[in-house]
């Protein structure tokens, strides 16, 4: 069992939407410190300035675009000043948009961003470079999973997020460093992301057609939350799990080791 007292947060994507929800449950369970990262400023500071009445000085607001790396770097090292030491980063922050202006724009923050903040991560974490050890967990979706005709620009951010996790967790890394890579997959979950689908839509003729015939099965945002904080109390490095249909979080792991086990047995 990984313990939430006493640990230092930064959380990407965390000025609304269940990034904010992460903070506010993670702060509830005994966390030291928090920092949210968004690139939107007056959502963040108002949030942060409502978390500080409940958990006096534990919550800090650093504005940070996810797309650029100068924000990365200067928001990452900010927080690590602030707090001395990064025990768990959850990289949250995602855009769903496959429309031809933001398609590009949605897979830096998804993607791109999350790699440098997981690069970063394990740079200032590793026990083998002075570092205390700690956890990174990688927001990925059933998405990575689940063939959607609509967005496969997210489907492969998505995709990308997992298989980038599981081959980076890929034993010894965990003996080396002792980091901790967590990916889970939600499913729709009750959000802003799944307003307006249909201008996030590949193509929004076929979306349209796609979206009359198909609905999502959307839970709650507090169900997506619970099951971060289960990842994060069980979870070993390298394993991923699924959160949807407000069902208790699964380790679907194995399966995945199946999978890749079988398609080894062809390359190697
Ligand atoms: N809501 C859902 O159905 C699902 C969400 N997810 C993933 O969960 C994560 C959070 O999603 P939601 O909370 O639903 O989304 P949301 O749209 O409600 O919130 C996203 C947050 O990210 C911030 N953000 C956007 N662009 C940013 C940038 N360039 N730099 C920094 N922050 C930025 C926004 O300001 C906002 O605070 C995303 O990675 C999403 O792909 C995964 C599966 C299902
Ligand atoms: C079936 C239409 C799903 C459209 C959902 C819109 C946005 C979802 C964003 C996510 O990140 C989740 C991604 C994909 C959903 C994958 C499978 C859906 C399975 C059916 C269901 O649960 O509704």
């Amino acid at each position: 069992m990984w313990d939430i007292k006493d640990k230092t947060f930064l959380i990407t994507g965390g000025a609304s939407g269940l990034g904010a929800q992460y903070a506010k449950t993670f702060l509830q369970l005994g966390a030291k410190k928090v920092a949210i990262l968004d690139v939107a400023e007056s959502v963040g500071v108002s949030f942060v300035t409502l978390l500080n009445e409940t958990y006096p000085g534990k919550a800090v607001f650093i504005k940070c675009d996810v797309s650029n790396e100068d924000d990365i770097k200067s928001a990452f090292h900010k927080a690590l000043k602030d707090f001395q030491r990064l025990d768990v980063i959850i990289n949250n922050a995602g855009i769903m948009s496959d429309s031809p202006d933001l398609w590009r724009k949605s897979c830096e923050v998804s993607w791109q961003g999350l790699v440098s903040f997981t690069m970063k991560g394990v740079e200032s974490m590793r026990t083998d470079e002075g570092g205390a050890g700690g956890t990174i967990i990688n927001i990925a979706s059933t998405a990575a999973i689940f063939k959607l005709p609509t967005m496969p620009v997210y489907c492969g951010s998505k995709m990308a997020v997992l298989h980038f996790s599981q081959s980076l967790a890929e034993p010894p890394f965990f003996e080396r460093t002792g980091v901790r890579i967590l990916t889970m997959c939600p499913g729709p979950t009750d959000t802003p992301l799944l307003h307006n689908l249909l201008d996030r839509a590949f193509d929004k003729k076929f979306a349209e057609e796609f979206y009359a015939a198909t609905q999502p099965n959307t839970q709650k945002v507090e169900s997506a939350v619970n099951a971060v904080v289960k990842m994060y109390k069980e979870g070993d490095c390298g394993s991923i799990w699924l959160s949807a249909k407000n069902k208790p979080a699964q380790d679907i792991t194995d399966t995945f080791k199946n999978i890749f086990n079988d398609l080894a047995k062809l390359i190697l």
